[in-house]
């Protein structure tokens, strides 16, 4: 997979050379590439954003520099063209299923954009031709698109084979596989500071323990997550109807 991110903060996006998405460019897995939008500047001050039409606080991205890094980084008579991913507030959530969907595409591109956001016409102009989706890490204010994006490619890129050791880590995390969350996992010393791992843990009993850890995960979701529990609850009454 091939990722091109276009940010003002490149240095920013230095920790994709890290751990897995690290090895993962090394070993030719990814081709990642990350440009300086100043790149595509030509006045003195490399000016990239302004005042907002219709007034407001904040500043605005330009649309010609973004214009001209996306030529440059996909030109429109290229052989193929990137799905460009635009992390902003007002974007879709971004989830588990998303990263998956992203996971098979042969190339990501990332528009980083400060949080008043890019000026509208650049999604538009490149949906011209290519495949633009607006894409929210959740709710709360960054300064920002970098650290969205840096969250996007760690998770899309560990589900990318070959990136991650044991691929059976995947079934079992939380938000995939059966849609509840993670059991609490337990190490070594038996007993730390007063605390015991619990017993079932220790007992080599693996019926027990799976059934242990099925309960944790639903207790855990009821606790901390009800939304999914419900959508886990309906999904388990859908597939016992199909089978009754
Ligand atoms: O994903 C978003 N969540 C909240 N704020 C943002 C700011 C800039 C880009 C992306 C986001």
């Amino acid at each position: 997979m091939r990722l091109d991110v276009v940010s003002i903060f490149p240095e920013y996006l230095a920790a994709l050379d890290l751990s897995l998405v690290g090895k993962a460019a090394k070993s030719g897995l990814l081709d990642v590439r990350v440009h300086d939008l100043r790149e595509w500047t030509y006045d003195r001050h490399r000016t990239v954003d302004d005042t907002p039409y219709g007034g407001g606080a904040g500043m605005v991205m330009k649309p010609e520099p973004w214009g001209e890094a996306l030529d440059a980084v996909a030109p429109a008579d290229g052989p193929s063209q990137p799905r460009l991913i635009v992390p902003t507030p007002a974007g879709r959530p971004f989830t588990q299923e998303l990263a998956y969907e992203l996971a098979a595409e042969p190339w990501l591109a990332f528009a980083c954009g400060r949080y008043e956001g890019i000026d509208a016409r650049v999604a538009a102009h490149a949906a011209e031709r290519m495949r633009v989706d607006e894409v929210s890490i959740g709710d709360y204010v960054l300064n920002g698109g970098e650290v969205a994006v840096l969250v996007i490619v760690e998770a899309v890129a560990r589900l990318l084979p070959g990136v991650i050791g044991n691929p059976e880590s995947l079934s079992e995390e939380s938000h995939s596989g059966d849609g509840l969350l993670e059991y609490p996992v337990y190490t070594k010393p038996p007993t730390w500071r007063g605390h015991a791992v619990p017993d079932v843990l220790l007992s080599g009993n693996h019926g027990l323990v799976a059934q242990w850890r099925h309960h944790e995960s639903v207790r855990r979701t009821a606790e901390r997550r009800p939304d999914l529990l419900a959508a886990w609850g309906a999904a388990v009454a859908d597939k016992d109807d199909a089978v009754s």
